[in-house]
């Protein structure tokens, strides 16, 4: 079993990434500070109750946790505050109290949704992140957002809550939609566009072994995803400067997705879709050569994640960009790459330009 600490004074945990990991949920429970007897409220989807529901059950049942497994439907669209208060209401029926905790078993909705739940149920309480997706072992179950969404835009609603522990087992991703799987590679990609040249290179080298689902491959991929997101959020935990950067693909991705309708994208695609936009703008502002454009489009393709997007029309995209959570002084700010393994926030882009490159995206 691997380990990657989150360093963030009373609030550090530690990532656990292994194999087999759930069948032992309980103790790893316990050593990520759920103290046995605690009440857990299991939150996960119907899709996941379906495939390792009754393996929880079983870990749980023969352990010392009251526990309640509960499921909301799966899909982006269960970020909402709707199921949000039903959540709060079984909550409330099941006698959750302050001393109690959450578990989030599923992918990065159940992650952010759970999570929510727990940043603001009697005010917070204790949240483990049990991640199921390659999406959420490589992101959203790290570094503390939690969010529903609002019709407006992706994670309106949201908190900074950091889990106790975070434990990761490889094996579920063997039942992932190949969808889901590249879905969680666009995020892998981000990292090392943003932080580490070399970890962009050895993507590339093992790009077939990812998309095989090679375990030795894919626990260096987590792992190495989990430390970068870790160095960054332990820098700045609430997006004060540095965090923005994992941001890198979000600002056109999160408005594509809000404007396809919450779900018809997978957060990945649209990210994946949105980092090409900021490389081709990073272009045009003749911060990085046509060369690196074509690599990062290359491992993007090569990884099964689009490039292009559905015919949208480009002056709504833009103008839902005005809405990221990134605007600062009514300015929109990109995450753009100088080099790979390297980014800057630069903001004031002319409209022309954004237009320009979208319109070169823009499928049919
Ligand atoms: N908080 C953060 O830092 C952060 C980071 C990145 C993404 N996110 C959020 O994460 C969400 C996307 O997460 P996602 O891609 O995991 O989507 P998801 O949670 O919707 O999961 C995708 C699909 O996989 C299914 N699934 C989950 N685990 C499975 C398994 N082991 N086997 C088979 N099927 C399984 C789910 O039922 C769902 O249908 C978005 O809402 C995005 O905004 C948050
Ligand atoms: O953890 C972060 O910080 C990120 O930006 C990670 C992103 O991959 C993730 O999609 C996040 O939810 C986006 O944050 P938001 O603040 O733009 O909603
Ligand atoms: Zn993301």
């Amino acid at each position: 079993m691997e380990q990657v600490g989150v360093d963030l004074g009373e609030r550090s945990y530690r990532i656990k990434i292994g194999t087999g990991l759930l069948s032992s949920l309980d103790q790893h429970l316990a050593e990520a500070g759920i103290k046995t007897g605690t009440k857990l409220l299991v939150i996960t989807d119907e899709r996941v109750k379906e495939l390792y529901g009754a393996d929880i059950e079983a870990n749980l049942q023969q352990s010392n946790f009251e526990f309640r497994l509960t499921a909301v439907p799966e899909g982006e669209t269960s970020k909402s505050l709707d199921r949000a208060k039903e959540l709060y209401d079984e909550a409330v029926d099941f006698g959750l109290e302050r001393s109690s905790a959450v578990v989030a078993f599923g992918g990065g909705v159940v992650g952010d949704l759970a999570g929510f739940i727990a940043a603001t149920y009697m005010r917070g309480i204790p949240l483990v992140q049990v991640p199921t997706t390659l999406l959420a072992q490589v992101d959203s179950s790290v570094g503390g957002k939690v969010a529903v969404n609002h019709e407006a835009g992706k994670n309106l609603i949201g908190a900074f809550y950091q889990p106790e522990g975070v434990i990761i087992d490889l094996e579920v991703l063997t039942t992932l939609e190949e969808r889901d799987v590249k879905s969680g590679l666009a995020e892998v990609i981000k990292y090392g566009v943003i932080w580490d040249n070399n970890f962009f290179n050895y993507l590339q080298v093992n790009s077939k072994a990812i998309r095989d689902l090679d375990f030795e491959v894919l626990t260096k991929v987590i792992q190495r995803s989990c430390q970068i997101k870790a160095e960054i959020v332990g820098e700045d935990e609430k997006e004060k400067g540095l965090r923005a950067i994992l941001n890198y693909g979000h600002t056109i991705g999160h408005a594509v997705e809000a404007l396809a309708g919450y779900g018809k994208y997978r957060h990945g695609e649209a990210v994946a879709v949105g980092m090409v936009s900021a490389v081709k703008l990073a272009h045009k502002l003749e911060m990085v050569t046509e060369t690196e454009v074509q690599k990062q489009q290359k491992l993007i393709s090569s990884l099964g994640l689009p490039t292009t997007f559905d015919n949208f029309k480009i002056d709504n995209i833009i103008a839902k960009t005005r809405q990221d959570k990134k605007v600062q002084d009514g300015q929109v700010r990109y995450i753009l790459p100088n080099q790979i393994g390297e980014v800057e926030i630069v903001s004031g882009i002319a409209k022309d330009l954004i237009t320009e490159v979208l319109e070169d995206q823009q499928e049919g």
